[in-house]
């Protein structure tokens, strides 16, 4: 691997002394009509390169994670710079509650909304969810309002269904005390959110920033976890409702509990759908982002093992941080790569890791800020 300078690749064009990259040119988007998607070649049986990756309309699905600092805000955001640079709509979001898309894109995309990306050639939209801030949120209006602020937070953050359900039912005690996982299911409302609504349906690419390892498997067990408690309260609800139906039936409410149970349903079935489309093969793919040391690579090998267990595809290995082979006239540094292959060989034999298909990122002399550092680090990362 030669020595990777991202400093050198763009010196002719350095003019600022505080900031060595140029800045992002804020391109006039192209119009919706003359979307395009390069035509490649069929995929093949093995894992192919970005041309696949790229290939067709259909919306696909990346998620990027593993361990904490790895590198996967930059290898998300590289890879969402990259598909908009080749004609997809996309979308990158992340799920980590320690936010860095901002930083790494070195834009203010925060506020929980879809905010444009200025730089690349096609629109790519940004949206950092900030789950433990609004479960946070959540149990203080619990707390304040006694449970009655909450719905109208619950509306915002696209669970009203759930918290309609539960005033209705009366179930004080669960609105005081968050269920575990609020924050991941705030996360998921909002990729159901993706599926259904018309705004979202020009985006042919969604990269997930995940957060790190622990999260990412909670996140992605949520919807059975989920399913299981919209049964129980959904019985929990019929228990209720024959005890009381008859003072109800008086008052004429049975129409809207009916109503109410249906939506239910409803929230759960999209879960459903989620969970399943998260596990489809043909439109997503989970890439373990790990570094070469013995740590991260155990790390990365027990999340293969979990991914496995859940059926989320995985068919790549990003490798950060490699040090080039230049960095030999350095003892340190020739000491430390040594110890850096040691770590690959390990990949090579580990029996989880060594069937994905491995890609090889070098450490470069700069931090990956900005649009150009992003597409910098894009065209090494994904071939
Ligand atoms: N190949 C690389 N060469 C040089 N710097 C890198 C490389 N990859 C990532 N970095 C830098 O390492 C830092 C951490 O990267 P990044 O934020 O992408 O990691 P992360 O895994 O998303 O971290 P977190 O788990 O904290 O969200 C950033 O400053 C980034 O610019």
């Amino acid at each position: 691997m030669a020595a990777v300078s991202f400093l050198a690749s763009f010196s002719p064009r350095i003019h600022s002394l505080s900031s060595p990259f140029p800045s992002p040119a804020i391109k006039p988007k192209r119009p919706t009509n003359t979307f395009q998607v390069r035509s490649v070649a069929a995929p093949t049986e093995d894992v192919a390169g970005f041309d696949d990756m790229v290939s067709g309309t259909q919306r696909k699905y990346y998620m990027l994670g593993g361990k904490g600092g790895v590198g996967k805000t930059s290898c998300a955001a590289s890879l969402a710079v990259k598909f908009a640079n080749n004609g997809h709509h996309t979308l990158v979001v992340s799920t980590d509650p320690a936010h860095s898309l901002s930083d790494s894109f070195a834009q203010d995309l925060t506020g929980g909304m879809l905010v444009p990306v200025e730089g690349p050639d096609f629109p790519l939209f940004a949206l950092e969810i900030n789950p433990e801030k609004a479960r946070e949120e959540f149990r203080d209006a619990a707390k304040n309002n006694g449970g009655t602020g909450v719905k109208d937070f619950m509306d915002g953050m696209g669970l009203g269904m759930l918290a309609e359900q539960l005033g209705e039912l009366k179930l004080g005690e669960l609105l005081d005390t968050p269920p575990p996982g609020l924050d991941e299911a705030i996360a998921i409302s909002k990729v159901m959110q993706f599926l259904d609504s018309p705004q979202y349906s020009m985006f042919t690419r969604i990269v997930f920033d995940t957060a790190p390892t622990g999260h990412t498997l909670r996140l992605l067990s949520l919807p059975d976890f989920l399913d299981a408690s919209i049964g129980k309260i959904l019985k929990l609800r019929e228990k209720i409702a024959s005890a009381t139906s008859a003072i109800k039936s008086v008052f004429g409410q049975e129409e809207t509990r009916q109503n109410a149970a249906d939506k239910l349903e409803q929230l759960r079935e999209r879960m459903v759908k989620v969970r399943d489309l998260f596990r489809d093969t043909d439109s997503t793919e989970f890439v373990i982002v790990t570094i070469p040391t013995v740590m991260a690579v155990s790390e990365s090998s027990r999340l293969r093992a979990s991914l496995n267990k859940e059926n989320v595809p995985v068919r790549r290995l990003i490798v950060n941080q490699i040090l080039p082979p230049s960095a030999l006239d350095c003892k340190f540094c020739a000491v430390k790569r040594k110890d850096q292959m040691r770590a690959l060989d390990m990949i090579r034999n580990d029996p989880e890791l060594s069937s994905l298909k491995l890609i090889q990122s070098p450490l470069v002399d700069m931090e990956i800020r900005g649009v150009p550092a992003l597409k910098f680090m894009g065209d090494i990362v994904w071939k």
